[in-house]
C-alpha cells in the first residue's frame, strides 16, 4: 500500500492486483502495521456483510467526537449505537416515494445541463467538471434547499466548497483522508478532520440559514431539509438519539460529500463508455426517445421503465466501482466455520469490489463494456457485484444516486451525440491521489446536437 499512500498507484489497481495474485478465499495483508483480511470468497462475504453483520457493524474509520463532531455523526463514519440510531431515522427519508417527490427538483437541473450542452455544440467538453456542476446543483437543491446554479454561474461559491470538502488534489488532504482508513493513529495525533473544516463550516451556516427561513416563511419543498425537520419535530421522549442543528447538518454534509462525486463520476464514466461504444449509444438513444415521446416528458415511472438505460448504468458501475473496496472491522473474535480461521477483535476486513467486478469467472471479458450482462440480474452471482455495497450498511443513497444519474443521461442522450477526440484518454488512466475512482486529466468528449 506504500505505492498508494505515495500516490504512485491507485487503490483500484492495487486491490485488483492483490485479488488476482492470490486465488484463496481470503488473503491476510498488513497496511502500515494494521492487520487486514482481504476476503475473496462470495460465500464468506455474505457472512460478513449480511448474516453476521452484528459482528462487523462498523467501518474501520477513525472518528473522534471532540476533534471532528461532524464526521462522528455522519452515517458513513458513525459507529455502533450512534450508527443504528441515525440509520433508523434516515432510512424513511430514502424510500422511493420520498425520492419521487424530489424528481421535479432534479429535472430542473437536468434541463440546465441540456441547455449548457446546447451552448457547447460541436466543441470538446471536459465532462467531469460539467457533471460535477450538475450533481452539486442537485444535492444543493435537495439537501440544502438552495439553487447553487453552478451550471449557470462559473464562480459559484458552493462549487468551490464542494471541491474543497474532500479535496484529493491537495497532497496533505489526500494523505489525511488515507489516514482515516489506514493509519488511524495520525487522526488523533494531528487532529485531522475527514472533511475540510472551512467547507463544512460554510455548509453548516447555509443549512442553518435555510432551516430558519423555512420556519419563518413556512416554505415546503419536499426535500431533505423538510424531511430532517419533520424527523426532529416528531421526536419523542423515548428517542435515545435526538437531532440538534449540528447533527442534522452532519447528515446534509454527509450526503453532500457521499453523493456528489459518486454520481458525477458515474455519469462521466458512462458517457466515456457510450462515446467509445457507438452501437450502445445509438440503442440507448432509441430507447430514451421512444420513452420521452410516449409521455412527452420523463416521469419517475418512465425512467424506471427504461431497461437498457438500467443495464448501461449497471455495466458502467461494474467497470468503474467508485469505492474500490468496502471495509468493516470485527467487533469481537470471530471464527469462520467453513475454514476454521479465527479473526481477532479489531481486525479490518477489506472487500475487494474492484477485484470481483473484473473476475472473468463472474464477468467474462471483464474489460469489455457489455450492458447485456445485466439483462437477467439473476445470472449475477450474489456478492460479486457490489457498486453500492451490501447488507444493512449499504449505500443509503442508492435510489437517489441512480435516479440523478438516469435523469442526466436521459436528458443528454436524447439530444446529443458523444464522440471521442484526440483529447480523450484511451485507455483510461486513474488518478492515484483520489479515494474515489477518478481518471487522470478529465473526460474529454465532443458534443454534437442531433
Ligand atoms: C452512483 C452513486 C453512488 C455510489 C456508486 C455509491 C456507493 C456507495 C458505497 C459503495 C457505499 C459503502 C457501502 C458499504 O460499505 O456496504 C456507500 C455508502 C454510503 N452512501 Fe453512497 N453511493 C452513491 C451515491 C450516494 C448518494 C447520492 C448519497 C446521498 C444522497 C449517498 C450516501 C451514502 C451514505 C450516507 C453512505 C453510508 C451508509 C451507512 O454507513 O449507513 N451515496 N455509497
Amino acid at each position: 500500500m506504500y505505492s498508494v499512500a505515495t500516490r504512485k498507484e491507485h487503490l483500484f489497481e492495487r486491490v485488483r492486483a492483490i485479488y488476482r495474485k492470490y486465488k484463496t478465499p481470503f488473503v491476510g495483508i498488513h497496511i502500515f502495521n494494521q492487520p487486514h483480511l482481504l476476503v475473496r470468497s462470495p460465500e464468506l462475504l455474505k457472512k460478513i456483510l449480511v448474516k453476521d453483520f452484528d459482528k462487523f457493524i462498523n467501518r474501520n474509520i477513525a472518528t473522534n467526537e471532540s476533534i471532528d463532531p461532524i464526521s462522528f455523526h455522519t452515517l458513513f463514519a458513525s459507529k455502533d449505537a450512534t450508527w443504528r440510531n441515525v440509520r433508523g431515522k434516515m432510512t424513511p427519508v430514502f424510500t422511493s416515494g420520498k425520492i419521487k417527490l424530489m424528481l421535479p427538483l432534479m429535472k430542473e437541473c437536468a434541463k440546465d445541463l441540456n441547455a449548457y450542452l446546447t451552448k457547447c455544440n460541436g466543441e470538446t467538453v471536459e465532462f467531469r467538471k460539467v457533471t460535477k456542476k450538475y450533481s452539486v446543483d442537485i444535492i444543493s437543491s435537495c439537501a440544502f434547499g438552495i439553487n447553487s446554479n453552478c451550471l449557470k454561474n462559473a464562480d459559484s461559491e458552493i462549487m468551490k466548497m464542494a471541491t474543497k470538502l474532500i479535496d484529493f488534489d491537495s497532497f496533505v488532504r489526500s494523505i489525511s483522508i488515507f489516514s482515516f482508513f489506514f493509519i488511524p493513529k495520525f487522526v488523533n495525533i494531528f487532529r485531522l478532520t475527514f472533511v475540510d473544516k472551512t467547507a463544512s463550516d460554510y455548509l453548516i451556516d447555509v443549512f442553518k440559514g435555510t432551516i430558519k427561513e423555512r420556519e419563518e416563511k413556512k416554505i415546503v419543498r419536499n426535500d431533505l431539509i423538510d424531511l430532517l425537520n419533520h424527523l426532529r419535530k416528531n421526536e419523542t421522549v423515548n428517542d435515545t438519539y435526538k437531532f440538534d442543528d449540528m447533527k442534522m447538518a452532519a447528515q446534509a454534509i454527509s450526503f453532500f460529500s457521499a453523493g456528489n462525486d459518486t454520481t458525477s463520476l458515474t455519469i462521466s464514466f458512462t458517457l466515456y463508455e457510450l462515446a467509445l461504444n457507438k452501437e450502445v449509444q445509438d440503442r440507448l438513444r432509441q430507447e430514451v426517445r421512444e420513452s420521452f415521446d410516449e409521455v412527452g416528458d420523463f416521469t419517475y415511472e418512465s425512467v424506471q421503465g427504461m431497461k437498457y438505460l438500467d443495464w448501461v448504468l449497471s455495466e458502467a458501475l461494474r467497470k468503474y466501482p467508485l469505492t474500490t473496496f468496502l471495509n468493516r472491522i470485527s467487533v469481537a473474535d470471530y471464527t469462520f466455520e467453513e475454514t476454521g480461521l479465527t479473526l481477532d477483535k479489531g481486525v479490518c476486513v477489506l472487500v475487494p469490489v474492484a477485484g470481483l467486478h473484473f473476475d472473468p469467472e463472474y464477468f467474462p471479458d471483464p474489460e469489455k463494456f457489455i450492458p447485456e450482462r445485466f439483462s437477467d440480474k439473476n445470472n449475477i452471482k450474489p456478492y460479486t457485484y457490489m457498486p453500492f455495497g451490501e447488507g444493512p450498511r449499504n449505500c443509503i443513497g442508492q435510489r437517489f444516486g441512480l435516479l440523478v444519474s438516469k435523469i442526466a443521461l436521459a436528458y443528454m442522450i436524447k439530444d446529443f451525440a458523444f464522440e471521442p477526440t484526440s483529447a480523450t484518454s484511451i485507455p483510461i488512466k486513474f488518478n492515484p491521489g483520489s479515494l474515489f475512482l477518478q481518471n487522470k486529466g478529465g473526460i474529454h468528449l465532443k458534443v454534437v446536437k442531433i
